[in-house]
C-alpha cells in the first residue's frame, strides 16, 4: 500500500513533531495550514475516513500545537473525528494512509497509539470532564502544565458537557475549553443552544464592541501586573454585560469570542493570551465544516465522512460503479418502514439523538415533521423523552446506535422498563461496526438489555423480518421492544410490501440437519446459510434455526432441537458474555437434555477496527469460522468419522 501514500508539501515534510512546527516563523503557519489541509484531503480521497470536521480545525490544530507545549500540555479532542491534523503533526504522518484500516492507525485519538493522544475518544461530549479530571490531578500533584479541551457545538449539546462545565466553573481549575462552532453536528445542529450560539456569532454590534474591548484589554495586559488585574476585572464586567445571556459565564467560565477559527494568526494570538489567564475559560471559535474543499463546504452532512475514493479537486466519486440493483442498508429499511407505519397509526413518533441521517429518520421528519424529533446529542434525554411520550399514549420508536444507547442504560431501566412503557428501540449499528472500531462496535446491547425485565429483544435475519418486527412492535402494548440490526447493507432480497404480524418469541427452522444444530440470532444467520451450504458439499449436514428472539426465547423450538440433535452451536454478533448464546445455555442449564452448547460470538476483549468482515473473521464468526466450528464439533464427538 506504500504507493497510496501522499506526498506532503515542503514544510509539512519536515514536521515530524510539534517541536518541528515550533521552529517555524509565525508567518509560515498559513502555508503549513494549506499543506496540512491538502494532505488530509488527498489522504481521505484515497483511503476514506471522517473528513469535514478535520478540515474545519486545521488552523486551530496548528495554532494549538504551535502555542502549547504538547504532550506536556494536555490537549483533549472531543469525539476525535476532527483530530486528523493533530495526528499528522504528532509523528503519524508517514502512517496516516493506514488510518481506520485493519491493523492501522485508529480513526480517533487513542492513548495506546501516541503520547499526544491524552484521552481515548469516539463518543462525544467527554472532553470537558476528562480535561477537568486532568487539571485537578495536575493541581493535586502541583504540576506545571496547561489543559485544553476542544469540543464541537454538536457535542456541546449533551448533558455530560454541561455537567462538566457546571463542575469546572465551581472548581475554578485552570482549564481552557475551545468551543468549535460550525453550526453542524453530522446533520445541521439543533436546539436552543445552537440558536444561542448563532445569536452570538451573528450579532454585529456585539462583535464590534467586543473586538474593540479585546484590543484595548490587550494593550492593558502588556502594561504590567497592576494593569493586568484592572483589565481582568474590566473584561469580566464588560463581557458579562455584553455577552447575550452570559450562559458560559453563569457557569463560571470566562467567555472569549467569537473569533475566526480559520485565521491561524488570530488563533495563535488568542491562545497565547489565554495561556496567561488563570481559571476556567471558554474560547468560542467560529469555523466552517469542510473548510477548503468546496463540495464539503456545500454539502456538509454528506462530507462528514467518506467511505470510498473521490477526486481530490472536484469531489466526484471514483468508486467503481456497482452492477445490479442497489441493495438498501438496514437503516433505510427502518426509515421507509417507519413512515409506512406512521401513515397508518397516528400514535407513532420517531426520535433520534443527533443521527437523523445515520439512523435514517429523515423520511419520517420530512413526512411528519411534528412527529419526528432530533433531540441533539442527548442519548439519555432521548430515551426518557420517549418514555414520556409513551406514558401519554404515543408509540415512540427510538432510533439509536447500539453503542450510543450504552449512555442511556439507566433511562432504559428507570424510565422505560420499571414503568413498563411500550417504547420501541430500533437499535442500529448492532454488532461489529467496522472502521470506527471499539468505541462504536455495538457488542453489549443483547447482554445489557437481557438483564432488564419488561423487554423483548429481537433481531431480523433480513429486511423482511425487520419490517415485520417493526410492524408487530407497533401493535404491541405490553412491554418495551428492542430490535437490533447491523451497520450496512441488508440482504437485497425481494421483500413483500405488506406487513405481517410475527409471533413473539418464535423462531423458524431454516434447514434440517443431523448431529449439530446452529441457532443464529439476527443477520448472522446469513453467514450460517452460506457456511452450511459450503459444508453440505463436504457431506456435512448441520441444521439451522433462525431464532429471531433472544427474549423471550423460543423454548419449544430449543426443546425440539435437543430431541433431534446432539450438539448446539449458537451464534450472535455481540459479546459472548450474557448474550443470546448465554440465554440458550441458561435455559438448558436445569433441563434434562444434557446437550452441549458452543457459544459463538465476540470474545471478552477489545476488538479493534477494520472492515466488518475482517473483524468477524478475526473473532471467528464469519462463514469460515462457522465452518471450522461445525467441523471441530463433529470431530470432537467423532460424529463424522
Ligand atoms: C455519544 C455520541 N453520540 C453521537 C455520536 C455521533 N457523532 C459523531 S460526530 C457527531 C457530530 C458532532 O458535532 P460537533 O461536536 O459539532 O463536531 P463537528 O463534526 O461539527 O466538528 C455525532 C452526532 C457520537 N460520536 N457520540
Ligand atoms: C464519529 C462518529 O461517531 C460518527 O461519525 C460515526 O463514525 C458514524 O458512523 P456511521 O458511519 O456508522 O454512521
Ligand atoms: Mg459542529
Amino acid at each position: 500500500m506504500e504507493f497510496d501514500k501522499v506526498e506532503p508539501g515542503p514544510l509539512l515534510a519536515n514536521i515530524n513533531s510539534p517541536a518541528d512546527l515550533k521552529k517555524l516563523d509565525p508567518n509560515q503557519l498559513v502555508e503549513v495550514c494549506d499543506e496540512l489541509r491538502d494532505y488530509i484531503i488527498e489522504t481521505v480521497s484515497i483511503h476514506g475516513g471522517h473528513f469535514g470536521a478535520s478540515l474545519g480545525v486545521v488552523e486551530m490544530t496548528v495554532a494549538l500545537h504551535y502555542v502549547y507545549d504538547t504532550p506536556k500540555d494536555l490537549l483533549i479532542w472531543d469525539v476525535g473525528h476532527q483530530a486528523y491534523g493533530h495526528k499528522i503533526l504528532t509523528g503519524r504522518r508517514e502512517n496516516f494512509y493506514t488510518n481506520r484500516k485493519y491493523g492501522g492507525l485508529s480513526g480517533f485519538p487513542k492513548r495506546s497509539e501516541s503520547e499526544y493522544d491524552t484521552f481515548g475518544v469516539g463518543h462525544s461530549s467527554t472532553s470537558i470532564s476528562a480535561a477537568l479530571g486532568m487539571a485537578v490531578s495536575r493541581d493535586l500533584s502541583d504540576e506545571d502544565k496547561k489543559v485544553v479541551a476542544v469540543i464541537g457545538d454538536g457535542a456541546m449539546t449533551a448533558g455530560l458537557a454541561f455537567e462538566a462545565m457546571n463542575n469546572a466553573g465551581a472548581m475554578n481549575s485552570d482549564l481552557l475549553v475551545i468551543l468549535n462552532d460550525n453550526c453542524m453536528s453530522i446533520d445541521p445542529n439543533v436546539g436552543a443552544l445552537k440558536e444561542y450560539l448563532t445569536d452570538i456569532t451573528t450579532s454585529k454590534t456585539f462583535n464590534k464592541v467586543r473586538d474593540e474591548i479585546y484590543d484595548m484589554l490587550g494593550h492593558f495586559k502588556s502594561a504590567g501586573e497592576k494593569m493586568r488585574k484592572v483589565a481582568s476585572r474590566l473584561e469580566k464586567a464588560v463581557t458579562t454585560a455584553i455577552t447575550p445571556g452570559g450562559l458560559f459565564q453563569a457557569l463560571g467560565f470566562k467567555y472569549y469570542g467569537p473569533v475566526d477559527g480559520h485565521n491561524v494568526d488570530t488563533m495563535r494570538k488568542h491562545l497565547e493570551d489565554l495561556k496567561d489567564i488563570p481559571g476556567p475559560k471558554l474560547l468560542h471559535a467560529v469555523t466552517v465544516k469542510g473548510k477548503g474543499f468546496a463540495p464539503a463546504e456545500r454539502e456538509q452532512t454528506k462530507w462528514h465522512a467518506q467511505s470510498s475514493p473521490f477526486d481530490k479537486i472536484t469531489g466526484k466519486s471514483l468508486a467503481p460503479e456497482k452492477k445490479g440493483p442497489k441493495i438498501p442498508r438496514y437503516q433505510h429499511i427502518f426509515g421507509d418502514a417507519i413512515v409506512e407505519l406512521a401513515e397508518e397509526d397516528e400514535r407513532i413518533v420517531g426520535i433520534t439523538p443527533a443521527m437523523p441521517s445515520g439512523s435514517s429518520l429523515w423520511p419520517l421528519m420530512n413526512t411528519f415533521p411534528d412527529r419526528a424529533f432530533d433531540v441533539g446529542i442527548a442519548e439519555q434525554h432521548s430515551i426518557t423523552f420517549a418514555a414520556g411520550l409513551a406514558a401519554e399514549g404515543k408509540k415512540p420508536f427510538a432510533a439509536i446506535y447500539s453503542s450510543f444507547l450504552q449512555r442511556a442504560y439507566d433511562q432504559v431501566i428507570h424510565d422505560v422498563a420499571i414503568q413498563n412503557l411500550p417504547v420501541v428501540f430500533c437499535i442500529d449499528r448492532a454488532g461489529i461496526a467496522g472502521a470506527d472500531g471499539p468505541t462504536h462496535h455495538g457488542l453489549y446491547d443483547i447482554s445489557y438489555l437481557r438483564a432488564v425485565p419488561n423487554m423483548i429483544i429481537s433481531s431480523p435475519l433480513n429486511e423482511q423480518e425487520l419490517r415485520d418486527m417493526m410492524y408487530t412492535a407497533s401493535k404491541y402494548e405490553d412491554d418495551a421492544w428492542a430490535i437490533r440490526y447491523p451497520r450496512g447493507e441488508a440482504t437485497g432480497m425481494d421483500f413483500r410490501k405488506e406487513f405481517q404480524s410475527m409471533e413473539i418469541g418464535k423462531g423458524e427452522c431454516i434447514r434440517e440437519g443431523e448431529d449439530v444444530a446452529v441457532l443464529s440470532f439476527g443477520p448472522m444467520g446469513n453467514y450460517v446459510i452460506e457456511a452450511l451450504d459450503d459444508l453440505e458439499e463436504e457431506g456435512i449436514n448441520a441444521g439451522h434455526l433462525n431464532m429471531r428472539f433472544a427474549k423471550p426465547l423460543d423454548t419449544q423450538l430449543i426443546k425440539q432441537v435437543c430431541q433431534t440433535y446432539r450438539h448446539i452451536i449458537t451464534i450472535e454478533d455481540g459479546t459472548k458474555l450474557g448474550g443470546f448464546g448465554s440465554a440458550v445455555a441458561e435455559f438448558l442449564a436445569d433441563k434434562p437434555y444434557h446437550i452441549p452448547v458452543t457459544i459463538m460470538g465476540v470474545p471478552d476483549r477489545i476488538v479493534e477496527h477494520g472492515t466488518q468482515r475482517e473483524l468477524h473473521d478475526e473473532v471467528g464468526i464469519g462463514p469460515d469460522g462457522i465452518k471450522e466450528q461445525v467441523r471441530k464439533v463433529l470431530k470432537t464427538y467423532s460424529l463424522n468419522a
